[in-house]
């Protein structure tokens, strides 16, 4: 399939084996700082200081703890018990799905093995020399590899977090990966995004089928097409910060993807944007954060929203968050379903990606019919 499709230039980059142990003669990035300055014990640089309204949480207005507003708990484990169970969880993400953006889910059948096994890789990975690290960096513009995150150019200060995005099924680059970065075991490395991809694509399949179906687009035409969608592992590594009130680990924006999966563990510092106020997603043991990607808010014609989030990062813990996102091929042409007023016009996932990379915020805007 890679050869009759035209990939766009940032998903095409597949990355060219090196040898383990030779020179880095680039210059260090300024992804590599983290580390070094928390070996050296310093207080937040300038760069990574952000402004108290840019960082302002709603926990810090205690009126808002009273409402105890919670993004909903969906729990999958009676999915099979009979139609009405069926559709009555349908209907819990929709409303989550129209109202949030977003929902957890409990009860998925991913084995906690899987999961875990999946996070110490990671976690393996990030604890990497920065000189092993930076063999995998991601060139500029493209989507795979180590770095500061993707929209790290649309801020003019630093995040405080560290990134590394692969492709996943149907196309993973996981052993060019485990060469490039000389990980320990590549068998063991590859083994571990294997097994992690392969249930976050059956998840993928089952969550959105079922927001499919909430969204009364159950004809089988429309379920083939999610099955040749494609996944990206990605993963950001949020190093315990010297003063966290000033810093941002990831800054606020929507996933451009179809849906997004994430494991954050038991660390805390996902928020959610509702209304004007940032609500945090609590860490719920085993379950996983499902988003609705700027992608699934076009085909359901805005019925649904892709929702603004951001992570902040804390003094004591590190954290990682384990993301999946399931995205349409590149070059297929993705529209609204059969409304009939569409909102957007029909895009194709490469050509989204190309104007995110320009506009950002603005870019699901920019395909807005004219009224
Ligand atoms: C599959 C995706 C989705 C990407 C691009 C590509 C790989 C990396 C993803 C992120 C992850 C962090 C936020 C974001 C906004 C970023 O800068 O990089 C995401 C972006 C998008 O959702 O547009
Ligand atoms: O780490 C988190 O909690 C958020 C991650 C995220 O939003 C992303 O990678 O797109
Ligand atoms: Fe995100």
């Amino acid at each position: 399939m890679l050869g009759t499709t035209r990939l766009p230039s940032g998903l095409s980059q597949s990355p060219t084996p090196s040898s383990c142990g030779a020179q880095l003669l680039r210059s260090v990035s300024n992804v590599g700082s983290l580390s070094k300055m928390l070996e050296r014990g310093q207080q937040l640089p300038e760069a990574y200081r952000w402004s108290s309204s840019e960082t302002a949480a709603a926990e810090d207005d205690p009126a808002e703890l009273e409402d105890e507003v919670v993004v909903p708990v969906i729990d999958l484990a009676e999915l099979d018990r009979s139609d009405e169970r069926r559709k009555e969880i349908c209907e819990e993400m929709r409303s989550a799905c129209r109202e949030w953006g977003a929902f957890q889910v409990v009860n998925h059948g991913v084995p906690d093995q899987v999961v875990e096994r999946a996070r110490r890789t990671s976690l393996d990975l990030f604890a990497l020399p920065e000189s092993d690290k930076l063999r995998a960096e991601r060139p500029p513009g493209t989507l795979f590899g180590y770095g500061a995150t993707r929209m790290a150019s649309f801020f003019n200060r630093l995040m405080w977090s560290e990134a590394f995005t692969m492709m996943g099924s149907p196309h993973n680059n996981f052993e060019a990966y485990a060469r490039k970065l000389c990980v320990h075991s590549e068998q063991d490395f590859c083994k571990s995004f294997e097994e992690y991809d392969k249930a976050m694509r059956g998840l993928a399949l089952l969550i959105t089928d079922l927001i499919l179906h909430g969204l009364e687009a159950s004809e089988e035409r429309i379920h083939q097409h999610i099955r040749n969608f494609w996944g990206m592992i990605h993963m950001n590594f949020y190093p315990p910060c010297p003063s966290p009130s000033e810093a941002m680990g990831l800054a606020s924006h929507t996933d451009s993807s179809c849906l997004t999966i994430m494991h954050q563990g038991s660390v805390g510092g996902l928020q959610v944007k509702r209304g004007d106020k940032w609500i945090a997603i609590k860490p719920v043991p085993g379950a996983f954060v499902i988003q609705v990607g700027d992608m699934l808010q076009l085909m359901s014609n805005n019925v649904f929203h892709s929702a603004l989030h951001r992570a902040l990062v804390n003094e004591r813990f590190e954290r990682l968050s384990l993301v999946y996102f399931f995205t349409p091929p590149p070059t297929v042409s993705i529209c609204p379903i059969h409304p009939s007023k569409p909102l957007y016009r029909c895009l194709t996932w490469n050509e989204y990606l190309q104007v995110k990379a320009k506009l950002f915020m603005g870019a699901l805007d920019h395909f807005l019919l004219p009224e």
